[in-house]
């Protein structure tokens, strides 16, 4: 079908707006016809938003800023096409006939080298991170534990970096967030070594910034505005797993296994799990996970409830990234008020637990038992 017709159909853009009618300057007039020409010749229909893209360029370049009135709510086409044309605000028809040739241009090269991947947009990559990465994609942000190397085990720069991704994807124009790892594990918790190399005069500080640093980053998960997924990409122990009771949806590869070893470790549950985690699965099964550190496979879990949906490894991302793009594509607002319904009434209940946690946490860091369990890990005794 020509690309002509197909745009016609999805936004209704009039065949004669991919025509040159007004005078521009002779060089970028002849590359600005050369690119009309060229987007007949496209085979793959770059999909409606590139084509609102061109259509708002090439009315920004042949006629100027936005000049009609704004159509009606309910005209859907009309006021899509209206909105694409009115972003583009004071743009100079100079550079909308050159943003346009370039588009075009864009369009032609991802074709010829077989990647147009249907004009979705490019994955933008957040900066400012060094323990994770941060990328926008389809209206989905993705905060990916990235120390592979370490089984993504999270040190204070990681829990740090998390909080702050979780404020800005909050805040961004994602429609969804999604948390998943790098590498072989989703992450082994948290990292030992953030108990390491501590003076026996600084054992109390420690153990007070940790609860403190603690109680930010759960926070910061029980009070995320958007639907939340877990993509559980292989292992999870600690932390990780008891933040799954916190995010709305958990797909989980079939080679991910859930444990928390708390108790191997001298330490006590978090993450709000001593509250959801029985919710979730009944206090019988979370009294195996939370204080006899039983470790469960994906099928467990999801039979105990705390996963949504199990995938077999070999298609797991495959599957659940094309799942997730399809969710993201519905209405946003509507979705961020319906996860705060289902969450606000538990707000201010887990907020609480959260803070009695992190206050029994600061003192079993400084147990006996916690201590022994962690040098222990150092000599290399205790594998899980
Ligand atoms: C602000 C503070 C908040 C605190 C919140 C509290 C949270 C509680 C928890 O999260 S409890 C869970 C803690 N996690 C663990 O106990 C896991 C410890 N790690 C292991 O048992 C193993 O490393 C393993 C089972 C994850 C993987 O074993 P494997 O043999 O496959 O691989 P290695 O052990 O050789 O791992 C490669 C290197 O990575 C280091 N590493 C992995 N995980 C951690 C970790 N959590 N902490 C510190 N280091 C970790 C491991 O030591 C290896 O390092 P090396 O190459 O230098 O030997």
């Amino acid at each position: 079908m020509a690309l002509e017709t197909r745009q016609a159909q999805a936004v209704c853009i009039p065949a004669v707006h991919l025509h040159m009618t007004t005078a521009t300057m002779q060089v970028s007039q002849k590359d600005f016809e050369k690119a009309q020409e060229q987007l007949k010749l496209l085979k793959k229909d770059p999909g409606n938003e590139t084509k609102l893209k061109l259509y708002a360029l090439f009315k920004q370049a042949t006629e100027g800023p936005c000049n009609s009135p704004k159509p009606g709510m309910l005209d859907f086409v009309k006021k899509a096409k209206w909105d694409a044309w009115n972003s583009l605000g004071n743009l100079s028809q100079d550079n909308a006939r050159q943003k346009y040739t370039e588009l075009v241009s864009s369009l032609i090269s991802a074709e010829s080298a077989g990647q147009t991947k249907d004009a979705s947009p490019e994955e933008s990559r957040h900066g400012g991170y060094e323990t994770i990465i941060v990328t926008t994609k389809n209206n989905i942000t993705k905060i990916m534990f990235n120390r592979p190397e370490r089984k993504n085990a999270i040190n204070h720069q990681m829990y740090r970096e998390i909080i702050k991704a979780l404020h800005e994807a909050g805040k961004d124009d994602s429609t969804i967030a999604v948390i998943t790892g790098n590498g072989e594990y989703y992450t082994s918790g948290n990292d030992l070594n953030n108990f390491a190399n501590v003076k026996p005069n600084e054992m109390e500080k420690m153990a007070k910034d940790g609860a403190v640093l603690l109680k930010e980053f759960v926070s910061s998960f029980i009070d995320f505005p958007k639907p939340l997924i877990a993509v559980v990409n292989g292992p999870a122990i600690g932390i990780s797993v008891t933040l799954l009771g916190l995010c709305d949806i958990v797909y989980a590869s079939d080679r991910a296994t859930f444990h928390t070893p708390f108790s191997q470790l001298g330490q006590s549950p978090e993450g709000c799990s001593s509250y959801l985690f029985p919710k979730i699965m009944g206090l019988a099964k979370a009294n195996e996970m939370l204080l006899f550190n039983k470790k469960l496979t994906a099928a467990q879990a999801c039979a105990w409830g705390l996963v949504t949906e199990v995938f077999p490894d070999g298609t797991f991302q495959k599957e659940v990234w094309e799942r997730l793009k399809a969710y993201a594509s519905l209405p946003k607002n509507s979705l961020a008020v319906s996860k705060q319904l289902l969450r606000s009434m538990e707000k201010e209940k887990l907020h609480a637990v959260n803070s009695k946690e992190c206050e029994v946490l600061k003192e079993r860091w400084l147990s006996d038992e916690c201590l022994n369990a962690i040098v222990s890990f150092f000599q290399r005794k205790s594998k899980l």
